[in-house]
């Protein structure tokens, strides 16, 4: 039995003077290994992207996180340099990407800037620098070379009971998520609903209302401790059940 496939938009980065499309390792791994999909990378597009041709070929997507911000043009406003650093290829790629998987009901997870391009694909906004928010907690990437402390699992959220979110991750109430951001969900699209906050309020996971399918998003990275840590655990395998679901109906369908 082949896996099903899995799509997640590369980063476009400039590495020695040439063009990179980029997929940091540990959404690639939580897919293969928790999730139990063959991740599929897409590359960052700012033209040229055929979304469709992608869709009629997988069977769900994962919108990873990124240090690159999602360009607050594309949520009517004026770009300052403080809000970068940018990524426009990758932004012209995963907010159709997102909105389309949406639409055929193909699960999609979305993963730190991967929130805030559901958010913005549906018509919200971004608020940028958060931390500098009177009353707001620091949820910036802790300053450390040693990525298991800069993801360390440090941050209380309340999971709604009841919600996709608490479904998904096996548990509602307080549960604890690691932290690497300094913009958040401000504007809430009209077809989302929050399903986790942070105690000074920051939107944490959010589903999509009436969504045909799995369709969520989390500010954390469960992808990080996605082997070891029990709601990440969750969330990958709840993912991945979906994928599962989604390629047998496929696969009827074409048959
Ligand atoms: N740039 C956005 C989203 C942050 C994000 O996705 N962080 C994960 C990458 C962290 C890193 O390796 O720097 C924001 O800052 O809100």
């Amino acid at each position: 039995m082949t896996k099903p496939l899995v799509a997640i938009p590369a980063d476009f980065r400039v590495i020695d003077g040439a063009g990179w499309h980029c997929v940091v390792d540990q959404y690639v791994n939580a897919t293969l290994t928790v999730a139990g999909a063959m991740p599929v990378l897409v590359p960052a597009l700012e033209t040229g992207a055929d979304i469709d041709a992608v869709l009629d070929r997988v069977d769900g997507v994962v919108i990873s996180g990124s240090p690159s911000n999602v360009h607050p043009s594309l949520y009517g406003k004026e770009a300052k340099d403080s809000d970068g650093p940018f990524d426009l290829a990758r932004d012209a790629t995963s907010l159709p990407l997102i909105r389309r998987a949406i639409e055929r009901a193909i699960p999609l997870l979305a993963i730190c800037r991967g929130i805030q391009e559901l958010n913005v694909a549906l018509g919200g906004t971004l608020a940028s620098e958060i931390q500098d928010i009177p009353g707001n907690w620091d949820h910036r990437k802790p300053p450390t070379a040693d990525r298991d402390l800069a993801y360390a699992i440090r941050q209380p959220v309340e999971v709604r009971e009841g919600s996709c979110i608490a479904r998904y991750l096996g548990t509602s109430g307080p549960i604890s998520v690691n932290s690497l951001h300094r913009q958040a969900i401000s504007d809430l699209a009209p077809r989302l609903q929050a399903e986790a906050l942070a105690e000074d309020g920051t939107v944490e996971a959010v589903s999509v209302i009436d969504a045909k399918g799995f369709a969520a998003g989390v500010q954390w990275h469960p992808e990080y401790w996605a082997n070891a840590d029990a709601p990440s655990r969750a969330l990958f395998e709840a993912f991945g059940a979906a994928v599962r679901d989604y390629a047998a109906a496929r696969t009827t369908v074409t048959a």
